[in-house]
C-alpha cells in the first residue's frame, strides 16, 4: 500500500476509504501485534527533538562572555610579556571555569528535560475492540483513537465518527473559538476548514468522537510547524533575566572602570604592564560572573526537589511565583478530600436509612432507628437504589479480595449501595444525557421505557411532579421538606444526591434535555468523602504562612461548609460561604471585596472560577488555582499559578497549568509553596554572601591604584580566590535546607526587589570590613616582611572572612553557627576543604612558584582570623539591630495595623 499521500488527501475522501487504505478497522482498531509492528517501523509518536547543541558546542559557548575575552586577552599579553607561568595559570582557570559552567548547565538542562518527559500526555486508543489509555507516544498510523472532552488530540486523525465533537485548534490555527467537527469529507480546503480532521496538539472541548490516525510525530501538521519554528525549551524566567541584566550592567561598568584606571595610570606615567595587570585584576575580581548560572541552577534544583514532593513544574517562572502566593483556591473533591465516596444514608418513602460497610465492597446493611431492615420490604428504598444503579457508568470489581472501582467515585458509591441491597439491574440502556458539572444531573433511558435521573437536589427537584411513597405508590411532593432534609445531611459533610424516574412508552429511543418528562421523586442518597489525612495540617500551615485558602466546589453549600470546617479553612473563626448564584448576582465592582472575605464558594460553575481569580488579582493577590476539567482551563491560565491534577485532571487542564500535582493532594500545593520560598531564600542568601567578595576585591584594587602603591593582589591570585573560596563555599548554599520558620512568614511581595535595602547595607558592611582588613594588613605585613607574604595575607584574609561570613548568611535574620553545620554538612565539608586548599596555597612550594604566594608565620594568621571574626561579629550585630527594629515596628503597628501583604521584614 502506498500511504505516503494519505495525510495530504485524507480530508477529501470518505473515512471508510482512508481506514481501508491504512489497513485499519473503523470499530475494532488495530490488533496489539500489528500496532507493535508498526511502532517498531515508525518509532515513537513524538515531535523530533529540536536539535540541541552538541556537548562541544555547548562547551565552546562557555567562552562566550566578556570576562573570558578579558582573560584570554590577559593570557595573551602575559605570554607576550614573557610571563609563561601566569599565562598558563590564566588559561587553566579559564578552562576550569568553562568546565564547571558546562557541567552545571548540563545538570540544570537535564533536570528540566526530565520534567518534559514527565508531562507526556496520554490518549485513548481502541485496539482489539477495547479501549485502552496509553501514552500518546505509543500511537501508530492506522490506530483508532477515541476522543472525549478534555483530551489532547495525540496525532493527526481522519474522523470516523463525531457526536457534538468540538475542538480548540488555537495551537494550530490561532483561532480560539472551538470548531465543530463532522466526519463528512470536505473538498480541497485550508487546514482550518477541514472539519473532518482532528489535528495533533489541538484539544477536545466537548462531545465525543473517533478517528483513524493518518500521521504521527514529525509527519503531523504540528510537526511541520514545529520544524519551521524550531522551538527550544526556555530556561529563562523573569528572575534569571533580571539577574542576567544586572550582571551585564555590572560587567560593562567594571570593564569601563578598568579601562579608566589603565588610562589614568598611563597618564600618571606608571608602566604599561603594571597597569594592564591592575586592570585585569580589577575586571576578574569585581565582575560577578557566576551569578546568572547560580540562579538557573538553584531554580532547576528546586524543580527537581519538588518532583519528590509530588509537584511537576511545567513553567520555570512558577518556582519564583510560588514563594509570593497569597491565596490558594482549591477544589474540594479529591484535593481536600480523598474522593473515596461511601453512601452512609438513604432517605426514601419518608424514612431515613443508615447504611453500613465502607469502601466499594458491596457488603453492608440497612438500618432504621438502629434496627436492621430487609431492603426488599421497602419499595421506595429499592427504587432509589435502582435509579442509582441504572443511571451510572461506574463498575466495581473484586480483585485479590479487594473491591476496585473503575469510573467516577460518586457513581461507584451508588453501585456499592445498590449491590448491598441486592437490587436488580435495569433494562438495557438506549439513551443518555451525560453528567456535567454545569448540568449537575445525569439521565438514562432504558429499553422498557424507564427514565432514571440523578443529580443535585436543586436541579432534580424542580423536574419532579410527585413523589413515591413508602409502599411504592405516588403522593404529592413537598419540595421544601426534602430540601431541608438534604441540607441537614449536607451539614454533616455528606454529598447529597436526588433520584427520580419516569415511565415512557417502551421502545422510546430519544431523551430530550429541553423537554424532560415529568418525573417522580424517589429519594436521596448521602455519601461521605473523608478529608485527606494531610489536608487540615496543610491548611493550617498555609494560614500561618499568611496564605488564604479558599475552597471552590460544585457541591452544595452545606456540604462544602462542613468539609471546610473539618479541614480548618476559617482558622478558628466561622466559615463564610458564598454560592454560585450569589456570585452571579454580585457586580464586578463588589466582587473583589466579597471574594476576599469568603472561605467557601459552593455550587460554582467552572466559568465563575475565572471571575474569582480576576477579582482576587484586582486586590493584588498572587493566586494559585486548582482545576481539572476542560472548562477550568481559562481560570488556570489566568491564575498566577494554575495547578492541575495529575491523576484526575484532563489533558487540557494539565496543558494550561503551571504545575501539576502527581497525587492530586492539597498538601502538595503547600509543599510546593514551601519549596518555592526555599529556592528564593537560598538565592538571596547566596547573592548576599557572594557579592561582598566582588565589591571588596574591586575596592581594594581601586584603592591601591589610586594611592599608587603596589597591587595588594595579582590577577592570578584573584582567579585563585574565585576558583576556590567562591566555588567551594558557594556549594553549600544550593543544598541549604529551608529555614525552620519559612512557613511562618508572610508571602514575599513580588513587587519588591530581590535584595532589600537591608541586604545591600549588609553587603556594603562586609565589603568595608574586607577592604579595611585586606588593605590594612597588606601595608602592615609589607612593613615587616616581603610583598609576597603581604599578598598571601590578602588572599587568606578574603578566604577566611568569606568562610566566617557563610555562617552569617545561612540565616539572614537569626544567629547561626554550630547548628548550621549540623543541618547542612556540606558547610563543614566546604570549610575543611577551603582551609586545606588555602594551606596548600600558602605552604606548598609549587604553589608559591605558580601563584607567587609565600609561607606565613603564626602572627599573620592570628591577625587574619581576627579580621574574619570581626566581620562575623559586625554582621551579627547588624542583624540583631534589624531584629529589634522589626519587632518594634510590629509592636507599634499592632496586629490590626500590620497589613497582610506588607513587604518582608527588612532583616530577611
Ligand atoms: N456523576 C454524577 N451524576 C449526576 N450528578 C452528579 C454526579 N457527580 C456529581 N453530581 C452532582 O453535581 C454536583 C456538582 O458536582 P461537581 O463534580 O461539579 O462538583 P465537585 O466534584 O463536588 O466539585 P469540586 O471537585 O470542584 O469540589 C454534585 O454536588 C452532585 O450533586
Amino acid at each position: 500500500m502506498n500511504t505516503t499521500s494519505i495525510p495530504k488527501t485524507a480530508h477529501t475522501r470518505p473515512a471508510a476509504e482512508v481506514v481501508r487504505e491504512l489497513d485499519g478497522d473503523p470499530e475494532k482498531g488495530l490488533t496489539w501485534a500489528e500496532a507493535a509492528a508498526r511502532r517498531e517501523r515508525t518509532g515513537p509518536n513524538e515531535l523530533p527533538a529540536t536539535r540541541r547543541r552538541g556537548p562541544l558546542a555547548r562547551f565552546a559557548l562557555q567562552f562566550h562572555s566578556p570576562l573570558i575575552y578579558v582573560l584570554l586577552a590577559a593570557a595573551l599579553v602575559t605570554a607576550l610579556l614573557g610571563d609563561h607561568v601566569d599565562a598558563i595559570v590564566i588559561m587553566a582557570v579559564v578552562l576550569l571555569n568553562a568546565f564547571v559552567g558546562f557541567v552545571q548547565e548540563s545538570r540544570a538542562e537535564q533536570a528540566l528535560a526530565a520534567l518534559v518527559a514527565m508531562t507526556r500526555t496520554v490518549a485513548t486508543v481502541i485496539r482489539d475492540g477495547r479501549r485502552h489509555r496509553v501514552p500518546s507516544t505509543e500511537i501508530v498510523t492506522g490506530d483508532l483513537v477515541a476522543l472525549e472532552a478534555g483530551d489532547k488530540v495525540p496525532a493527526d486523525l481522519r474522523l470516523v465518527e463525531a457526536a457534538d465533537l468540538r475542538l480548540d485548534e488555537s495551537a494550530l490555527t490561532g483561532e480560539s473559538t472551538p470548531v465543530s467537527k463532522d466526519p463528512a469529507p470536505v473538498g480541497e480546503v485550508e487546514l482550518a476548514d477541514r472539519r473532518d480532521m482532528a489535528y495533533s496538539g489541538t484539544f477536545v472541548t466537548g462531545g465525543r468522537g473517533t478517528g483513524v490516525v493518518v500521521a504521527v510525530g514529525g509527519a503531523t501538521e504540528l510537526g511541520r510547524i514545529h520544524r519551521m519554528v524550531g522551538r527550544t525549551p526556555g530556561v529563562q524566567t523573569p528572575l534569571t533575566r533580571k539577574i542576567a541584566r544586572f550582571s551585564r550592567l555590572v560587567t560593562v561598568a567594571i570593564l569601563a572602570l578598568a579601562a579608566l584606571t589603565f588610562l589614568i595610570g598611563l597618564a600618571r606615567g606608571q608602566p604599561v604592564d603594571e597597569m594592564l595587570i591592575a586592570a585585569v585584576a580589577l575586571a576578574v575580581g569585581a565582575i560577578p560572573e557566576g551569578l546568572p548560572a547560580v540562579v538557573t541552577i538553584t531554580l532547576a534544583l528546586g524543580v527537581s526537589r519538588m518532583v519528590g514532593r509530588h509537584v511537576i513544574i511545567r513553567r520555570l517562572p512558577a518556582v519564583e511565583t510560588l514563594g509570593s502566593t497569597t491565596v490558594i483556591c482549591t477544589d474540594k473533591t479529591g484535593t481536600l478530600t480523598r474522593n473515596q465516596m461511601t453512601v452512609t444514608a438513604v432517605a426514601a418513602g419518608g424514612r431515613l436509612y443508615e447504611v453500613t460497610g465502607g469502601g466499594y465492597a458491596p457488603h453492608g446493611r440497612f438500618l432504621v432507628d438502629g434496627r436492621v431492615v430487609r431492603p426488599a420490604d421497602h419499595p421506595a428504598l429499592t427504587a432509589t437504589l435502582t435509579a442509582g444503579l441504572a443511571c451510572n457508568d461506574a463498575q466495581i470489581t473484586e480483585k485479590d479480595g479487594r473491591w476496585e472501582l473503575s469510573g467516577d467515585p460518586t457513581e461507584g458509591a451508588l453501585v456499592a449501595s445498590a449491590r448491598k441491597a441486592g437490587v436488580a439491574d435495569a433494562a438495557r440502556r438506549v439513551a443518555v444525557i451525560p453528567f456535567s458539572s454545569a448540568r449537575q444531573y445525569m439521565a438514562t433511558l432504558h429499553a422498557d421505557g424507564a427514565v432514571y435521573v440523578k443529580g443535585s437536589v436543586e436541579r432534580v427537584l424542580p423536574m419532579c411532579a410527585d413523589r413515591i411513597d413508602h409502599a411504592g405508590g405516588r403522593e404529592p411532593l413537598d419540595r421544601d421538606a426534602i430540601a431541608e432534609l438534604a441540607d441537614d445531611l449536607g451539614r454533616q459533610g455528606l454529598r447529597v444526591m436526588a433520584f427520580a424516574r419516569a415511565e415512557l412508552e417502551p421502545g422510546t429511543a430519544q431523551l430530550s434535555e429541553e423537554e424532560p418528562p415529568p418525573l417522580t421523586y424517589l429519594g436521596l442518597q448521602a455519601m461521605q468523602d473523608p478529608p485527606r489525612e494531610a489536608a487540615a495540617g496543610a491548611v493550617r500551615n498555609c494560614l500561618t504562612a499568611g496564605i488564604q485558602v479558599k475552597m471552590i466546589t460544585g457541591d452544595h453549600a452545606a456540604t462544602a461548609r462542613a468539609v471546610g470546617e473539618r479541614v480548618g479553612l476559617g482558622g478558628g473563626r466561622p466559615i463564610r460561604v458564598m454560592t454560585g448564584a450569589e456570585l452571579a448576582a454580585t457586580p464586578d465592582a463588589d466582587l473583589p471585596e466579597a471574594a476576599e472575605r469568603t472561605d467557601v464558594f459552593a455550587r460554582v460553575s467552572p466559568e465563575q472560577k475565572l471571575r474569582l481569580v480576576t477579582a482576587l488579582q484586582r486586590r493584588r493577590h498572587v493566586v494559585a488555582m486548582t482545576g481539572d476539567g476542560v472548562n477550568d482551563a481559562p481560570a488556570l491560565k489566568q491564575a498566577d499559578i494554575g495547578v492541575a491534577m495529575g491523576r484526575s485532571g484532563t489533558e487540557v487542564a494539565k496543558e494550561s497549568a503551571d504545575m501539576v500535582l502527581t497525587d492530586d493532594d492539597f498538601a502538595s500545593i503547600e509543599a510546593a509553596v514551601e519549596e518555592g520560598r526555599g529556592v528564593f531564600d537560598n538565592l538571596v542568601k547566596f547573592i548576599v554572601w557572594a557579592l561582598p567578595a566582588n565589591v571588596g576585591l574591586g575596592l581594594v584594587l581601586v584603592a591601591a591604584i589610586v594611592t599608587g602603591g603596589q597591587l595588594p593582589i595579582l590577577p592570578v591570585q584573584v582567579l585563585w580566590l574565585n576558583m576556590t573560596a567562591v566555588l567551594i563555599l558557594g556549594l553549600p548554599f544550593a543544598v541549604e535546607p529551608r529555614d525552620a520558620d519559612i512557613m511562618r512568614r508572610p508571602p514575599r511581595d513580588p513587587s519588591l526587589p530581590l535584595l532589600t535595602r537591608a541586604h545591600v547595607a549588609q553587603i556594603l558592611l562586609v565589603s568595608a570590613v574586607l577592604v579595611a582588613g585586606a588593605f590594612g594588613l597588606f601595608h602592615h605585613e609589607q612593613g615587616i616582611g616581603s610583598t609576597e607574604e603581604a599578598r598571601t595575607v590578602v588572599v587568606n584574609v578574603f578566604a577566611l572572612t568569606l568562610l566566617a561570613y557563610v555562617f552569617n548568611c545561612l540565616s539572614l535574620h537569626r544567629p547561626l553557627l554550630i547548628g548550621g553545620i549540623r543541618r547542612n554538612r556540606w558547610i563543614g565539608v566546604g570549610a575543611l576543604g577551603l582551609i586545606a586548599v588555602q594551606l596548600l596555597y600558602t605552604y606548598a612550594p609549587f604553589m608559591n612558584e605558580v601563584f607567587g604566594s609565600a609561607p606565613l608565620g603564626a602572627g599573620p594568621w592570628l591577625r587574619m582570623v581576627a579580621v574574619a571574626v570581626a566581620a562575623y561579629a559586625v554582621v551579627e550585630a547588624f542583624k540583631a539591630v534589624l531584629r529589634v527594629r522589626e519587632s518594634r515596628r510590629v509592636k507599634t503597628a499592632g496586629p490590626g495595623g500590620h497589613r497582610r501583604r506588607s513587604p518582608d521584614p527588612p532583616a530577611r
